[in-house]
């Protein structure tokens, strides 16, 4: 198990008080549009040309600012409303409040370049953890990777959100994916749970706004009073969730650049949806359910995108998404592969959404950043031995111990089914641990306070279905526990991830028994590729022909052919055509049509039937 000598958290807790606001001066305004058709529009300056001040001189010059005020990224159709009397930034709100020091000077050094930077080098992933990672490419003329953020042209303004996030190094799959999207390429990226490639993908297309040329006129959206949004971006999410946390990202990494993101997620009222997305947008953050609405109603069209980012693109499936996804996709009005840039991100491949992903892709480059599906050694993975009749008292026990340490941590407990999240969360709260719970059923106004009560601290345990295991950037998660295991090592590889990231060290904790039999040999392949200590019992279950993985389980490590199943399907030789049939496995559950059946295991995924609201979407 590697140690983190350095790590974000070790730093964070260090940090007494909240950092001061940030002190950077408002770039200088951006031209005045020469021609408007009406207030609303007056003061509306296309990305590329917002930044112009405060980026590099590399961005194009416009050929004219009248004729860019049709351009339908960064807006409705109709032009978007806003502020008057100069650039929209400059009244931004700071996405940075109170969590960051002082921006050091932008001449002081270069993004990568540590020194100047230290004391607040909080975000100091354990770069020696990730250091001899091994890293695969395949396809094409590959970019080379940077080592540096200062090797790679994404402009003064980003920049500076860089530093302010404190991000002093790119991380592997950073160093590797920005380049390549920059240069153009499709991608399909396969990286750590807590590797950074959140910013992997933000970045590319935020700098790609920034400078790009403006979109085409759009076809339709400007007539019969229809207000309809032009995202420049698209990034889809399989859960609520996570969509707002990509949305306060991106939020952060495009304060002061002029790039407006949006997001629009089920469960929450579609009214302040609709009402951003009329202030204009340029990146969409959504989860498919809602986008189909908004697209359904007209809100949104998405014949301007030229970026398409698919984060955890595998979940959607799981959650039987893909008819959703590819409507969005193969559909509507978006443009085909090739004319947009598309990406797809998670810490999990499996052949299966591979297969469907190169529908998206052209002459894509696969990359994978540690072997694809597996899990980080920053996470001690534990797995005991616990009847089902015993789990409580044995959880019980883990919290003593850990609250007789006398550390304020996080522990974040999964369980299988939405009621037994209930269940466990009030016996919790009953015997004296503050605990709270997140699942399908709970409405969005309880998910999102469960989350926030989380993270403060107020209650330090959260129960969870696997709504919350994917994605979640949770800070000072310490242990993870997997109360019930997932059928799913993919889902053991997600859930344990929620601690351990960004080179901070975490524990994983999982109960298992003769009901999850199905999953030994795939635990203990993990485990082992992980350099964790594998129980001598585990092993044996494992070495069972009828326990080595297939079983009633999804196990798509063992059952997939080759150990991985998640190299680069093209060079697998049984590989399907471009867009051919997935094939059947039960991964699909039963290889149906990848309708809305969702599966049970997942506590509310899903649709519980047409029209029916869904607590994923
Ligand atoms: N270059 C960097 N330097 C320091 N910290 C970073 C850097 N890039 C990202 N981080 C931080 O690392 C943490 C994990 O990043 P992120 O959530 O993007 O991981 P992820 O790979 O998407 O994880 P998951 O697979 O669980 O979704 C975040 O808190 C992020 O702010």
């Amino acid at each position: 198990m590697a140690t983190s000598r350095t790590s974000w958290a070790d730093v964070a807790d260090a940090e007494p008080a909240p950092p001061p606001p940030v002190t950077t001066p408002a770039p200088a305004p951006a031209p005045a549009p020469a021609a408007s058709n009406g207030p609303a529009r007056s003061s509306y300056v296309p990305p590329h040309l917002r930044n112009r001040s405060a980026s590099s001189a590399a961005a194009p010059a416009p050929s004219s600012a009248a004729g860019l005020l049709s351009r339908p990224g960064g807006g409705f159709g109709t032009g978007a409303a806003r502020p008057r009397g100069g650039p929209r930034w400059d009244r931004e709100p700071d996405p940075f409040a109170g969590s960051e020091p002082p921006l050091p000077p932008a001449d002081a050094a270069p993004a990568d370049g540590a020194a100047p930077f230290e004391d607040h080098q909080n975000t100091g992933i354990n770069f020696d953890a990730y250091e001899d990672i091994p890293v695969e490419t395949s396809g094409r003329d590959v970019p080379p990777p940077v080592a540096t953020f200062a090797e790679i042209d994404l402009g003064a303004a980003l920049n500076d959100n860089i530093r302010r996030c404190r991000y002093v190094r790119p991380t592997p799959v950073q160093r590797h994916a920005i380049p390549i999207s920059l240069a153009g390429r499709d991608l399909m990226a396969c990286a750590q749970t807590g590797s950074g490639k959140t910013a992997a993908f933000c970045f590319p297309i935020i700098s790609g706004i920034m400078r790009g040329p403006p979109a085409g006129r759009p076809q339709r959206g400007g007539g019969m009073g229809m207000r309809t949004a032009y995202p420049s971006a698209l990034i889809l999410s399989p859960t609520r969730e996570l969509s707002m946390q990509i949305h306060e990202e991106a939020r952060k990494f495009s304060y002061q650049t002029g790039v407006r993101v949006v997001v629009a997620y089920g469960g929450a009222p579609i009214t302040q949806q609709l009402r951003d997305l009329e202030r204009g947008v340029d990146i969409l953050v959504a989860t498919p359910g809602r986008l189909v609405d908004l697209l359904e109603r007209a809100r949104v069209s998405l014949q301007s995108i030229r970026y398409l980012a698919l984060d955890e693109a595998d979940r959607m499936l799981d959650m039987g998404f893909e008819p959703q996804v590819r409507r969005i996709v193969e559909q509507m009005d978006m443009p085909p592969p090739g004319v947009r840039q598309t990406m797809l991100f998670s810490a999990t491949f499996p052949k299966e959404i591979q297969r469907m992903a190169s529908d998206f892709l052209e002459n894509y480059i696969f990359l994978a950043v540690g072997r694809v599906g597996s899990s980080t050694e920053l996470i001690a993975q534990r797995i005991e031995f616990v009847q089902e009749a015993d789990k409580r008292s044995h959880l019980m026990d883990l919290l003593h111990a850990q609250r007789d340490t006398g550390k304020q941590t996080l522990t974040l407990v999964f369980v299988e089914t939405k009621r037994g999240a209930d269940s466990l969360e009030s016996w919790l709260c009953m015997n004296g641990f503050p605990a709270t719970s997140i699942h399908g059923d709970r409405n969005q106004q309880e998910r999102e306070y469960a989350l926030r009560s989380f993270k403060s601290g107020q209650t330090p345990i959260l129960v969870a279905t696997d709504v919350a295991a994917r994605g979640l950037d949770i800070p000072h998660v310490a242990h993870v526990v997997n109360f019930d295991l997932p059928n799913d090592i993919d889902d053991y590889v997600h859930r344990i991830g929620r601690t351990g990231r960004a080179g901070k060290s975490g524990l994983a904790t999982a109960f298992f028994n003769d009901n999850n039999s199905s999953m030994a040999k795939s635990l203990a392949e993990l485990m082992q590729e992980s350099n964790q200590e594998v129980p001598a019992w585990l092993s044996r279950y494992a070495a069972r022909p009828s326990y080595g993985g297939g079983g009633g389980g999804r196990n798509r490590r063992s059952g997939g052919g080759s150990r991985f199943g998640g190299r680069d399907f093209r060079s697998d030789s049984s590989s399907f055509g471009k867009g051919g049939s997935r094939g059947g496995g039960d991964y699909y559950g039963g290889g149906s049509s990848g309708g809305y059946g969702g599966s049970s295991s997942y506590g509310g995924g899903g649709y519980g039937g047409a029209g029916a609201p869904s607590a994923w979407d």
